[in-house]
């Protein structure tokens, strides 16, 4: 039996709808052995996040170093990194272990409002991690911090795509979910030459905590499995379309997705 894995380095989330805990779950709803390095801890649950806690640098390299030492990873993904120092030190990890398969998720703020990345990090992103991605999942208000573009049409989302992968990233995903005009949240994918486009009914719901980071890892699994990134796109579409389509109704404010809720009732 070939045992594929795949590395989450990210932030924990206390109430297990985001971060470390989302990606964990995605990976084995999968198929895929997880692992993980923590970047910071957050208390946080349905209603906000409470507290930020970052780890060392130094820290971070060595939980990646313990996994590349032993186990491998046939697979990457970078979630909340919280400051440059630790976006340099995963670039450097990176590198280092020659991995290709890398997703960013160019994490920078909570859907409730608070920062998960500090305002300086935003440039060590863009020059020494996003050259490194096979593939980036920006939310829109990411692609326009890493851009500059107000984006407002998918001619906007366009452009963003074509200056990010110019900017070093293979595949491009500008995700639709902020977009709420429409019956459709539309998913943008550019690999440097076309567009293609993931549409999938608009849910209207408050429990989408999380998603973005359900559909990275799902992305990353995929990828982890050896499948092309247009292919890891659409499944991790799928995976996240079920997992909003069947909440869970926990918490008191922006509830998790239902990670099992694509293997349980599919698509
Ligand atoms: N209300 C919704 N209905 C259906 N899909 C959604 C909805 N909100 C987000 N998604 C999907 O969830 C994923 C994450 O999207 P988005 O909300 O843009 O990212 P983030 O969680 O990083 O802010 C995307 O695949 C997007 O299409
Ligand atoms: C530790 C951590 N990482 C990431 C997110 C973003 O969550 P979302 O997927 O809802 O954008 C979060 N709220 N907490």
């Amino acid at each position: 039996m070939t045992v594929y894995k795949a590395l989450t380095i990210a932030g924990s989330d206390s109430g297990g709808g985001a971060g470390i805990q989302a990606d964990l779950k995605t990976f084995q709803e999968l198929g895929v052995f997880g692992m993980s390095a923590i970047t910071a801890v957050t208390a946080q649950n349905t209603l906000g996040v409470q507290g930020v806690y970052p780890l060392s640098a130094e820290a971070v390299a060595a939980q990646i170093e313990s996994v590349a030492t032993d186990l491998g990873a046939d697979a990457v993904k970078t979630g909340m990194l919280f400051s440059a120092e630790i976006i340099r030190t995963v670039a450097e990890q990176v590198k280092k272990h020659q991995w290709e398969r890398v997703v960013v998720d160019p994490v920078m703020i909570a859907k409730g409002g608070a920062p998960l990345l500090q305002e300086e990090a935003v440039a060590a992103l863009k020059e020494a991690l996003l050259p490194l991605a096979l593939v980036i999942t920006p939310n829109i208000p990411e692609a326009e911090a890493l851009t500059g573009v107000a984006i407002r049409t998918m001619d906007d989302r366009r452009e963003a795509a074509r200056l990010l992968h110019r900017m070093g990233a293979r595949y491009v995903v500008v995700k639709g979910g902020h977009d709420d005009e429409g019956e459709e949240t539309v998913d943008l994918l550019y690999n440097g030459s076309e567009f293609s486009y993931f549409k999938s009914k608009r849910i209207d719901t408050r429990h989408t905590h999380g998603t973005g980071c359900t559909f990275a890892a799902a992305v990353a699994a995929e990828l982890a499995k050896g499948r092309h990134p247009v292919d890891a796109v659409g499944t991790a579409k799928a995976f996240v379309q079920s997992a909003i389509a069947h909440p869970l109704g926990i918490g008191h404010g922006h509830g998790p997705t239902n990670h099992w809720a694509y293997r349980q009732y599919g698509e």
